[in-house]
């Protein structure tokens, strides 16, 4: 059973009148402070793994300001707008040097304080290496940061931080461009009249009205993009397990399975992250499940297509057009069949490019920058504020297994039901006052939004990007009779609202939970639904629900091991003898989607899944 509060320390309403994150001040106590030998200017020292193992060896001071400092310098390395280019000239020295080979940039980073980049400039650990020290923020003009190497970032304490709203319309007025341009080989017509022809019957299009537009990833993007469909008189269907169906509503979109999407959509536009369970997911197998004759626009990633697949989908008919604006590689080989190809229409990564959106996004990342070298907190940092190594090395398991568990709860989730409500149970033997939760919070959050979407939480954006995406999440506390000692006896994540994968994840009330406890540093799963386990977060975890009785145990784990699936725990929880009973089971390996089918196949095995931790 869920535990049952004996005494809430702080209640959800209490939470929500805190003020926003700001883990610690700016100008932090003496302990916290120190001048940088290389460099004077403030700014919180920053890291992004949060592996216990490593924290001792990790810097944790936050530099202290000085009034009696030079201007900082600010390298621009790519066409920003000239507002933004005002707000960092007001504040320090600015070096616009566009197109710089990766060479130069080399040579010019260690001058430099702050580093601004579009998508063009690759921001590799070589960079922060050759910076030695001095360079504190990188700052991305727009979403994707697939171009700067965070995790070598966050090595070597440098803030990066990213303009993630600005150029939103932009890039779902271009994916409308390119879908009306494609039906109506725009292009293709053009080039054609420029070669000195005449073809009016070879540019017979097609109409947008009355199609079915099939949105995947309903996100800001993807949102707008339906938005501006339904005023071309489209039929709106939408794909994104994780969005609300309110939100999809309000816009008159329906959301719909991935299937159902890809099968009925007359035109499918793609506004999903890149993700590893993105990669490639347009491929032969699903072109296959395509209406014959389906139009796709790219405006979100290359990598989200197989590009060699959809050749072969455009030159057999299933795809009749396809409208892109991204490539897995940028830009793409000269002779690139697919930019060649004769119904597929290109732009080279403009989704962003109007005058609006780069001023708007100018002026939304020097402010970020000038910030972060005045030692604010950004709100839009994609890598992790320090934090006092006192602090962390005591909660850096708890850190891990609150983002476990939020990875667990998420992926509990049914396709299409959508996550709003979030809340954290924490049972504690500590006064509410010794125990700050933020950065517990912090990674549940980022546990339950890292593997939907493209967004980097952290410390300093975990509340942000939480209401950005309309997730509720309170805050409960427990008081629990053992040692203030140990700061935290479990946490307890449920997401309510939501249907769920696992039936047996559902607690009495309707709502998933699981819950987590820290054993010899150790974190464990110990609740799933209102089923007690005790497996170790080490690996990745199987749970199967099944009527008790002898001999389960052996056959799930021979099917295992005749695969070769190394199991490393394995526990069972059951409501009663001979009864419902469900089985955690930790594997190194991944199963293959066959082992599983066999596991589901035991006859007394009534449900299972697969978690990826
Ligand atoms: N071409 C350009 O110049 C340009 C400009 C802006 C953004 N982008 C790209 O567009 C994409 C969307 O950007 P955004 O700002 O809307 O991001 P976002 O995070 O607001 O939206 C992404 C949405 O995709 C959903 N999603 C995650 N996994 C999914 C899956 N497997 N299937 C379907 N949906 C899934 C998420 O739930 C989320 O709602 C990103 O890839 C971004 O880099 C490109
Ligand atoms: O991620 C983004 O913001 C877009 O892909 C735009 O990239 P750009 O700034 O290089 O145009």
């Amino acid at each position: 059973m869920a535990i049952a509060p004996s005494k809430c320390f702080l209640s959800s309403k209490a939470l929500t009148d805190r003020p926003s994150i700001l883990p610690f001040p700016a100008k932090s106590p003496s302990s916290l402070s120190f001048t940088s030998s290389r460099s004077n200017f403030p700014i919180q020292t920053l890291r992004k793994s949060l592996d216990p193992a490593k924290i001792s060896t990790l810097p944790v001071e936050i530099h202290a300001a000085t009034s009696s400092e030079a201007k900082p310098t600010i390298l621009v390395s790519e066409k920003l707008g000239e507002a933004g280019l005002e707000v960092l000239r007001s504040f320090a020295d600015v070096d616009c040097s566009y197109s710089l080979s990766q060479e130069d940039l080399l040579a010019r980073i260690p001058l430099c304080d702050a580093l601004i980049v579009r998508s063009g400039t690759q921001v590799t650990r070589e960079v922060f290496e050759a910076a030695k020290g001095r360079l504190r923020v990188v700052g991305r003009a727009g979403v994707g940061i697939d171009n700067v190497d965070l995790q070598a970032a966050t090595e070597h304490g440098c803030l990066v931080v990213n303009a993630p709203t600005a150029n939103t319309v932009a890039a779902a007025e271009h994916g409308i461009a390119l879908m009306a341009a494609m039906a109506r080989n725009v292009a293709a017509a053009d080039a054609s009249m420029k070669a000195g022809k005449w073809q009016r019957n070879k540019y017979v299009g097609v109409s947008l009205v009355g199609k079915t537009l099939a949105v995947m990833g309903f996100g800001k993007v993807g949102s707008e993009v339906a938005r501006r469909a339904k005023g071309l008189g489209m039929h709106v269907i939408a794909h994104d397990p994780y969005a609300p169906s309110d939100r999809a509503r309000a816009i008159g979109a329906e959301l719909v399975s991935f299937d159902e999407a890809i099968s009925t959509a007359d035109f499918i536009s793609l506004h999903m992250p890149l993700t590893p369970t993105t990669s490639k997911v347009f491929n032969d197998e699903t072109f296959g499940k395509m209406k014959k004759g389906v139009r796709i626009i790219n405006v979100a990633r290359g990598g989200v297509i197989d590009e060699d697949a959809l050749v072969r989908a455009l030159d057999n008919g299933t795809v009749a057009q396809a409208a892109l604006d991204v490539f897995t590689v940028e830009p793409p080989s000269k002779d690139s069949k697919l930019v060649q190809h004769e119904n597929v229409t290109v732009t080279p990564h403009l989704g962003a490019s109007t005058k609006e959106a780069q001023e708007g996004v100018a002026i939304e990342i020097a402010e970020a920058v000038v910030g972060a070298l005045n030692g604010e907190l950004a709100a839009t940092a994609v890598n992790a504020p320090m934090v006092p190594a006192e602090v962390l090395s005591e909660l850096a398991p708890y850190v891990v297994l609150a983002e476990k568990l939020g990875r667990l709860a998420v992926q509990l989730v049914a396709g299409g039901s959508g996550i709003k409500g979030v809340k954290v149970v924490y049972s504690s033997a500590r006064d509410p006052d010794d125990l700050d939760t933020r950065i517990l919070r912090a990674m549940i959050t980022k546990g339950i939004v890292e593997p939907i979407s493209s967004v980097f939480v952290n410390l300093v954006n975990a509340d942000y990007t939480a209401k950005q995406r309309g997730l509720r999440i309170s805050e409960e506390r427990v008081s629990h009779d053992g040692s203030p000692e140990v700061p935290l006896d479990s946490i307890q994540v449920h997401l309510g609202n939501v249907e769920s994968k696992f039936a047996g994840a559902m607690a009495d009330a309707g709502e998933i939970i699981v819950e987590g406890r820290v054993k010899d540093g150790i974190p464990h799963l110990t609740l799933v639904g209102s089923f007690s386990v005790d497996v170790s977060l080490e690996g990745n975890i199987i749970l199967c629900r099944q009527v008790d009785q002898p001999g389960m145990i052996g056959k799930v784990g021979n099917i295992l091991g005749s695969s070769n699936v190394n199991v490393s725990f394995m526990s069972v929880g059951r409501t009663a003898a001979r009864k419902q009973a469900i089985m955690a089971i930790g594997v190194d390996e991944e199963p293959t989607k066959e082992t599983l089918k066999k596991i589901g196949e035991v006859p007394a095995v009534e449900e299972f899944v697969f978690l990826k931790l």
